[in-house]
């Protein structure tokens, strides 16, 4: 028996009408393992399905809306949730409006197909039948061509503005979901903590869809079950007070025994992921696992997963088995009993063929529409859901503020001072990294902090560019608690040079200019040249060179950093010295570029110190221990007294670096003098000269 269905991919996008197989019809109304038709294939997290912790809440005092919301998450944010989403569609108002008003007509349209097909048999099976107005067959025909050519033309207008407006909100909510993002505090973003990049590129794309798909759909279901119970009811009351005993039940039965079947799918493809994830670590690690003869571990580890997935896979084929064949045969029984007394009512003259074959056909538009209603509601839960989520961050006060605080005036110099500084990561409450931290740096001065790993060194950078905030004494700045000035205006005061500097996709000058995108290329040669980035020049595109073509070193990597955070003309200078050594030129040229900064200019300078070299080029030196300075003086002072601190850990550095170089007690003579700042001198301009740095222009 064949009929017209109407139905819906489960890739929300196309929309068939075509004349198949009804058992086929019966099995197409739920979707099975839709992450697979669709492809994303990566999705496995559940919105709807998997509710979130709900908060307590009077049923009383909550509509219907409410409630039907709550299935998903908790109440409250998902009614504000529900709104927000609304809200977002707002801008959207004109094109929104039109394609309502074209569903509206594509559906009135394809609504009188049944109609017009019964129409059509009886007019062509009998010779009673008169077209309707008079018209001629032709006349007709021509009509119903029309007709039907403004219907397509109106689902097609439908389709492209829903479309369009959808992509518009998705673009506008994922921007200022990125924006959202990049101003919370770090230990959010890189904890993980936000999963942000889910929220950016899934969860916008869901809400998106919720707000103009799923809407699109849930009211074509709308006029589709409605219209078709109403045109079934003029065409045959009893036959369809007959239909609706039979054909609901099993569309919802269908439809629940879908959505098991969806959650089997669901939990075979994660079973795939964990199998892939699995396979794709050893293979990446390929060389640790022949180097020890792993094979056989990873081969076993490997076979229980993909056991794993082959038994789900097993429940998942009996149940589809069991489906296929019930709803097969629960249609066809019911198109039977249908047929069978539908037939005896043509035959007692009661209908007519034609209308017999419009009223099969409306049943299954009546199904289909049923199907999509509910599949209408789960989507508007998916949204919600991903909606939460992104509202979430979108609406997430960042821990360190981004608009509060005085602006700092780029020229104001002073004193850097940690007073009494307690601080723990959020992440490892109760852990003290600093205790009763006291420092103070003065203006141009610059001081090195040494440690062993793990004693806090890089934590008092991170506090320095208000990554984190103590949780008990202050930062100061002149005097002023950092925490009293404006964020952006604060970290514009510092240079950070980053153990591993981070480059970015794009040329070394953007690089340089990273955070500076006003500066001039003059201005970006001069900070490469302060830096001593030579290397630069000597490439056929210098500063025009893609950095994602070149392999730098550790050494070239950090003066590019130097000069990105010379650029700024900091106050401070942050740098954190690689723990890995450099080759000895590069060092040199590291080391020189730093003598530069300390020589030329009024910037105070805090050193995480790993090197030697670097530790000695420091006024003072500080040593970290347990999150609390044991020992502070200067390199002489510390290096030649035989029970510091500082020398049995500088010798053990040594130790680990180079076995042959064992740090001896300083005669006065021969320890080097620390870089201290003086006002533009000869020496400066010798060491460019020997390095033959371009000059500037
Ligand atoms: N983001 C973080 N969250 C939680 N703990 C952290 C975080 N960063 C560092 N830690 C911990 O804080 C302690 C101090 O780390 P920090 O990086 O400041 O030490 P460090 O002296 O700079 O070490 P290294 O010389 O190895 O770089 C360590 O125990 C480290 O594991």
């Amino acid at each position: 028996m064949l009929g017209i269905l109407a139905c819906r991919s489960t890739a929300g996008s196309q929309r068939l009408c075509a004349a198949i197989n009804i058992r086929s019809a019966w099995a197409q109304q739920v979707s099975i393992g839709p992450l697979r038709q669709t492809g994303l294939t990566f999705q496995y997290r559940t919105y709807s399905t998997e509710p979130e912790p709900k908060k307590p809440t009077n049923p009383a005092k909550t509509g219907f809306v409410s409630r039907l919301l709550s299935s998903g998450t908790g109440p409250a944010t998902s009614v504000s949730s529900f709104r927000k989403i609304i809200a977002l569609a707002k801008p959207e108002r004109k094109p929104l409006l039109t394609a309502v008003g074209l569903l509206f007509v594509s559906s009135t349209v394809s609504m009188s197909i049944p109609f017009t097909i019964g129409r059509l048999i009886d007019f062509f099976s009998s010779t009673n039948v008169q077209i309707p107005f008079g018209l001629s067959t032709w006349q007709a025909s021509g009509s119903l061509l029309i007709i039907f050519t403004a219907g397509a033309l109106a689902n097609a207008g439908r389709a492209y503005l829903m479309k369009m407006s959808g992509q518009r909100i998705v673009a506008r909510l994922r921007e200022q979901t990125y924006s959202a993002a990049l101003h919370q505090e770090v230990e959010f973003v890189e904890r993980g903590e936000g999963d942000v990049l889910s929220r950016l590129s899934v969860d916008t794309s869901i809400v998106g869809e919720s707000v103009t798909q799923n809407l699109s759909d849930g009211l074509r279901a709308v006029v589709m079950s409605f219209v078709g119970l109403g045109a079934m009811f003029y065409l045959s009351p009893t036959l369809t007070t007959l239909m609706l005993c039979v054909v609901p039940p099993i569309s919802f039965g269908a439809v629940f025994y879908g959505r098991y079947l969806k959650k089997l799918s669901n939990r075979t493809q994660e079973a795939m992921g964990e199998m892939s994830k699995h396979a794709t670590e050893s293979l990446s690690a390929l060389r640790t696992v022949q180097a020890y003869n792993a094979q056989p571990q990873e081969e076993l580890k490997f076979h229980e997963r993909v056991t794993h997935v082959l038994s789900l896979a097993k429940k998942e084929a009996i149940a589809s088995g069991i489906f296929f064949g019930s709803t097969g045969w629960s249609g066809n029984i019911t198109i039977l009993a249908l047929l069978g007394y539908g037939g005896s009512l043509v035959s007692q003259g009661q209908i007519t063929v034609g209308d017999l074959t419009s009223l099969l056909l409306y049943t299954v538009y009546v199904g289909s529409g049923l199907q999509m209603l509910t599949s209408f509601f789960s989507s508007i839960m998916r949204g919600i859901g991903a909606g939460t989520r992104v509202f979430e961050l979108l609406g997430r006060k960042p821990a360190i503020p981004a608009d509060t605080g005085v602006v700092l005036d780029a020229n104001r110099r002073g004193p850097v001072k940690f007073e009494n500084v307690g601080f723990e990561y959020p992440s490892r409450k109760g852990v003290e990294i600093l205790k009763d931290f006291d420092l103070e740096i003065g203006v141009g001065e610059s001081v090195a902090i040494v440690g062993s790993s793990g004693s806090g060194k890089s934590s008092i950078q991170a506090l320095l560019l208000r990554y984190y905030d103590p949780i008990k004494g202050k930062v100061t700045f002149d005097g002023q608690d950092i925490r009293e000035l404006k964020i952006d205006s604060w970290r514009d005061a510092i240079g950070i040079v980053p153990q591993d500097p981070v480059l970015f996709t794009g040329t070394i000058a953007s690089n340089i200019a990273f955070g500076n995108p006003t500066a001039t290329r003059e201005q970006i040669e001069d900070a490469a040249r302060e830096a001593n980035c030579e290397f630069v020049w000597g490439m056929p595109k210098g500063f025009d060179t893609e950095i994602g073509r070149l392999s730098l070193s550790g050494g070239q990597r950090q003066r590019l950093a130097i000069a990105r955070a010379l650029l700024k003309k900091p106050a401070i200078l942050a740098l954190d010295e690689a723990t890995s050594a450099l080759d000895a030129n590069s060092e040199h040229r590291v080391n020189d570029a730093v003598d530069k900064i300390l020589r030329k200019r009024q910037t105070t300078c805090l050193f995480v110190a790993h090197r030697l070299s670097t530790v000695v080029r420091a006024e003072r030196i500080v040593v970290l221990e347990g999150g609390r300075i044991v020992e502070s003086g200067t390199y002489r002072h510390l290096a030649n007294d035989p029970d510091s601190r500082f020398r049995a850990l500088m010798s053990e550095q040594l130790n680990a670096t180079n076995a042959q170089q064992v740090i001896k007690p300083h005669t006065s003579e021969s320890v080097p003098e620390p870089v201290v700042v003086k006002e533009k001198d000869e020496e400066v301009e010798e060491k460019e000269e020997e390095v033959s740095l371009p000059d500037k222009k």
